[in-house]
């Protein structure tokens, strides 16, 4: 079937043209004869001429047909790679007029390609969403711009992944990118660290210190958490954005400095505003270009791609097991991308833990694993689990495991990655009889 549609396609221009070219001498010779028609040349070149502009105008309707079933085509896989919203296109293309599909065709192509540039463009930031390719796209527009960028979006949304990504495709990537959390800071040292201060400006300033607006000289300054900046530090930031100058704690003198702003935060800045808690002016100022980052529970589609861009860095190149991923794509994750990624991460050892049998132990006699398998702990991976709390341990134990495996014996670091405090980790490697040890020289052979 699809043969036939192909070879008529093919073929319809063919017979189109034959047959105007028959009704061009048809025209130009028989008409004339049989209507006895007068021998003006110019009449005849007048026929002609209306001849071809009709079979040229046939020929491009035809043609249009070439160019719309490609296109038609590519829409559709873009919708099946889910490039596309497979209801909207589908909604337009059923509802609209031939001018506004094509209209609005050309729109998505525009839409698909500064997409595919934005995502050349921040590798490191992934995105399959609608809602986040649109903010990428967005991300892309200002980074060749120099305009002040407020990105606003809960807690672990990505706002500082965005913020250096417009600096590192800016005509300051060169230039240093400095980042400050204004909520982290104890107001009293926020402006010494923005500003700067020169020896002997309060107790304890026994060296001359630059400030972040300094050191970013050139390159870009990252507000993080601007919401939570006291007034005064807000007045001084305003006047350095409007002025170019900057003047440390204890200088009469101004230094000039050339800083692109990126801030960001997580509050109602506008209702700040209202509150007047935070400047209007300043506001206004550091809102040129806004972007917003939605939560990660209203962009579910990005969970796959992002988990295993995770576990990847992680060193796992296999895809994340599908009853695994269904778990993480039912979450809400209120912490958004930075939770979930503590959850791959943990995943991991859990999944490092389940691929470390016992049996297979056996075989790879310097195991660290096995070598770590302390009687307790042995007993606890061997049990026959037909009870929750013997099961539980098992499960407990190779995940402790796994994770002092991942982190060459590291305790700290292997309670992070379990999500408890260092000192419960103690308590259950004594539990265990684990030893710890083992993990470091294993590592060192
Ligand atoms: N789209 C993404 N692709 C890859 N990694 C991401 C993405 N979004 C966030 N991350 C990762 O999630 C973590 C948190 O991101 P980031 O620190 O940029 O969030 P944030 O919104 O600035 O958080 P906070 O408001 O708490 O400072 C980082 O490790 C970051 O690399």
């Amino acid at each position: 079937m699809t043969h036939v549609k192909m070879s008529a396609r093919v073929l319809v221009p063919f017979i189109v043209s034959g047959l105007s070219i028959f009704a061009v001498l048809v025209y130009a010779h028989v008409l004339p004869l049989l209507f006895d028609l007068p021998h003006d040349p110019e009449l005849r070149l007048f026929l002609l001429c209306l001849l071809v502009g009709s079979i040229t105008f046939l020929a491009s309707l035809f043609s249009l047909r070439w160019i719309t079933g490609p296109l038609f085509r590519f829409f559709r896989k873009a919708e099946d790679l889910g490039v596309l919203s497979a209801k909207q296109s589908a909604e337009e293309t059923h509802n609209k007029t031939d001018p506004e599909i094509w209209e609005s065709m050309l729109l998505q192509v525009t839409d698909i390609l500064s997409t595919l540039d934005a995502s050349t463009m921040f590798p490191e930031i992934i995105c399959q969403s609608r809602s986040m390719r649109e903010v990428l796209t967005q991300t892309a527009q200002v980074a060749r711009t120099d305009s002040s960028v407020l990105i606003t979006g809960e807690s672990g949304t990505g706002k500082e992944l965005i913020a250096s990504g417009i600096h590192k495709c800016s005509a300051r990537a060169k230039g240093p990118f400095l980042a400050i959390n204004c909520a982290a800071i104890p107001s009293q040292l926020l402006e010494s660290e923005l500003f700067g201060y020169e020896r002997g400006a309060f107790t304890g300033a026994s060296s001359a210190k630059p400030g972040k607006f300094e050191l970013a000289n050139n390159g870009t300054l990252f507000l993080d958490e601007i919401g939570d900046m006291p007034l005064e530090t807000q007045a001084k930031i305003l006047r350095t954005l409007e002025t170019g100058e900057i003047s440390r704690l204890g200088s009469t003198s101004t230094r000039h400095c050339d800083v692109r702003i990126i801030s960001a935060t997580n509050a109602d800045l506008p209702k700040k505003v209202e509150e007047k808690t935070f400047r209007e002016d300043l506001f206004h100022r550091l809102n040129v270009f806004p972007l917003a980052l939605p939560p990660l529970r209203q962009r579910k589609e990005d969970i796959p791609a992002l988990v295993d861009h995770f576990r990847k860095k992680l060193g796992h190149e296999s895809p994340c097991p599908p009853e695994m991923l269904q778990i993480f794509l039912a979450q809400d994750w209120p912490g958004n991308v930075r939770e979930l990624k503590n959850h791959v991460e943990r995943s991991l050892v859990l999944e490092d833990a389940q691929r470390l049998t016992p049996r297979h132990e056996e075989h790879v006699p310097n195991s660290p694993v096995q070598e770590s398998t302390a009687p307790r702990a042995e007993q606890a991976s061997e049990l026959e689990h037909n009870d929750l709390d013997s099961s539980l341990a098992a499960i407990e134990c190779k995940m402790i495991c796994a994770a002092l495996k991942r982190t060459e014996g590291v305790q700290n670091s292997a309670a992070e990655l379990l999500g408890i405090k260092p000192r419960s980790l103690w308590h259950r490697i004594k539990k265990y009889e684990i030893d710890v040890n083992k993990y470091k020289i294993a590592q060192h052979h």
